[in-house]
């Protein structure tokens, strides 16, 4: 890959999903999605509105904005409180993405430039054990209850038990990452439902986040360079810009905003799954470029982006997949339980 933003490819999976494709044609594009996983490991990806509807997408970043325009004492009482539930608020400096693991450089690298950021972690709501953060109705009217006519023409009874506008995203994008998968595994010749059994819970983070301006004379770190944990992200952003990824020489490429299109990447559990057949790719935001007209001494755009961290069921177990151990025919990493080492991970950035 040349380091330049054109080099950035986009998958169209618009027949795939709609299910109008044939077995040859499902596994070309099981190949071209393998090959960038493993060359670039983050891509575009086009052709999802028959499973992700444009307007969904666009009500999900205004209930964003609306978020997190709350005061600051509702958000506060929906704060994060553990690693191992893994949802609620996170207020500016709480987490510091970084590539390491140890908790005194990234005390250090937070002194140094801290994360420009507040998010918001959204579960999969039907966890017993770790109910959600939700936000008050009357706070964020719509955020957490119905009131688009989902269901028009039914009773009010169903109306009422449509999938709210959180949890209707949620639910679709497991549904698109449960195709994903279906895909890797068709490049592997194995059977399109292979990975379901470990990743059917939906044990998926969907997370809120949002920059704010700030002065360009400060620091130009927005969300440090780190790699995401679990299988893939399906990631949206605003038209605001500042998202790089590590390129092959080690600089720093943009990933400039594409209309209708999300942004996949691959974690590192999938990394492990796959023996480092698949690339968990670094990446952070920054302020994006001064435009041409723009006053460098004005703040900065705010910027918005939402994420769906895909990951295994909490207890599976992840070891190689079959066929990728390589020439050695030994795997490079010992076998983990999904669930405690994602918490692991989660520990050493956010410390709860
Ligand atoms: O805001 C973005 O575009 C990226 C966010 C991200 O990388 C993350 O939250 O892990
Ligand atoms: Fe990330």
């Amino acid at each position: 890959m040349a380091d330049s933003p054109e080099s950035l490819n986009t998958l169209d999976i618009s027949r795939f999903l709609a299910n109008q494709s044939t077995p040859s044609e499902d596994r070309q594009l099981a190949a071209s999605f393998v090959q960038l996983a493993k060359d670039v490991g983050f891509f575009y990806v086009s052709g999802s509105e028959s499973l992700v509807p444009q307007e969904l997408v666009d009500e999900v970043f205004a209930y964003n904005e609306r978020f997190f325009n709350l005061p600051l004492e509702k958000k506060d009482a929906l704060a994060y409180t553990s690693c191992k539930a893994n949802r609620g608020y996170l207020s500016f400096g709480r987490e510091q993405a970084s590539l390491s693991k140890d908790p005194d450089q990234i005390g250090a690298e937070r002194e140094a430039a801290k994360d420009q950021k507040e998010t918001f972690e959204i579960g999969n709501d039907v966890d017993p054990e770790y109910p959600e953060h939700w936000p008050n109705e009357e706070d964020i009217p719509g955020f957490t209850a119905v009131r688009l006519p989902c269901a028009r023409g039914r009773s009010l009874r169903t109306l009422t038990t449509c999938p709210q506008t959180m949890n209707r995203f949620h639910i679709l994008l497991d549904q698109l990452h449960l195709r994903l998968m279906s895909l890797l595994a068709i490049s592997l010749d194995l059977s399109p439902d292979f990975f379901v059994p470990q990743i059917n819970g939906r044990n998926h983070c969907l997370r809120l986040l949002h920059y704010p301006p700030v002065p360009r004379s400060g620091s130009n770190n927005r969300i440090g360079a780190h790699t995401d944990f679990g299988t893939t992200t399906i990631l949206f952003q605003d038209d605001t810009g500042g998202l790089e990824i590590e390129g092959p020489s080690g600089s720093f490429i943009p990933v400039v905003p594409k209309p209708n299109t999300f942004i996949l990447n691959f974690g590192d559990i999938l990394a492990r799954w796959s023996n480092d057949a698949l690339k968990s790719t670094v990446h952070r935001a920054v302020l994006p470029d001064l435009k041409p007209g723009e006053d460098p001494s004005a703040p900065t755009k705010t910027r918005r982006s939402v994420a769906y961290f895909c990951n295994p069921n909490p207890d599976a177990l992840i070891s190689c997949i079959p066929g990728l151990e390589g020439p050695s025919g030994k795997a490079k990493y010992p076998p983990v339980v999904a669930g405690e080492y994602y918490a692991q991970m989660l520990e050493a950035e956010i410390g709860a």
